[in-house]
């Protein structure tokens, strides 16, 4: 039985004051972490205040990039052992908007899977495709192309513990949301490519997430199909209550 997983992405939003006032909103009204896990990825500069203002609840606090290295000089980064250090449990790696206005390829995103496990983090790992990738009939291979770049060299047992975020990149944002079938069928195909190339047990095991202008409107419907554990939602995560609605989908 897969834990259902609800992932705030609040991408370069909130200050920590803004932050603190989120968290103290939300964090005695979060379900049992045994049926839920309510996640929020912070921005790197509010994340000590999320870390601090979440210490006695069952918020889990997330990062949302980090360094292939664990220190030394590379400017701006931000080191996987210190998010690890400070507290935090998952990291996104290979959003869309990282791999489009940061160039970050298959490979990087493969390189960060390792870094945070080196560093016992957990990654949530973003795939999808574009519009065009869509209509052109892509969608499937891009998509499993991407899945089986970032998991290479991870073992079994550490791709039982992660996450994949099935994120069209043409419902990011927009207000489009896929529909519940075509998303069940890309999280269906993604499960098949994780059994293709490791079990039926790993694939069984790994939780994979959609996310596209998820909200509380259509998260009861995309969390009902078999293959989708949880949600990876930006605009709908901002606001407490909307946060509050979407963690408790299944009330
Ligand atoms: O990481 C989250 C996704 O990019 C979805 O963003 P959105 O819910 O604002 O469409």
């Amino acid at each position: 039985m897969r834990k259902p997983i609800i992932a705030g992405n609040w991408k370069m939003n909130q200050n920590p004051e803004q932050t603190r006032e989120f968290v103290n909103a939300v964090k005695n009204d979060l379900p049992d972490t045994n049926d839920v896990e309510a996640v929020i990825a912070a921005p790197a500069l509010d994340l000590a205040t999320l870390i601090d203002a979440a210490k006695d609840s069952v918020l889990i606090p997330a990062a949302q990039d980090a360094s292939v290295h664990d220190k030394g000089a590379y400017t701006g980064e931000n080191s996987p052992k210190v998010l690890a250090e400070m507290g935090t449990q998952y990291v996104i790696i290979g959003h869309s908007e990282r791999r489009s206005y940061h160039h970050e390829t298959n490979e990087e995103v493969n390189e960060k899977a390792k870094a945070l496990f080196r560093n016992k983090l957990l990654p949530i790992i973003c795939v999808g495709e574009t519009l065009e990738q869509r209509e052109a009939g892509e969608t499937e291979d891009l998509v499993a192309t991407q899945v089986e770049a970032a998991l290479a060299g991870l073992t079994a047992d550490q791709v039982k513990t992660l996450v994949i975020a099935y994120e069209p990149i043409w419902a990011i944002g927009t207000g489009k949301t896929a529909s519940a079938d075509q998303a069940q069928e890309v999280c269906a195909h993604i499960r098949q490519t994780v059994a293709k190339l490791y079990d039926q047990t790993t694939a069984d095991a790994v939780r994979i997430q959609y996310g596209g202008s998820m909200k509380p409107a259509n998260v009861k419907e995309l969390m009902a199909q078999p293959d989708i554990d949880g949600g990876l939602v930006g605009g709908a995560s901002l606001k407490a209550d909307s946060f509050l609605e979407l963690v408790h989908y299944n009330n």
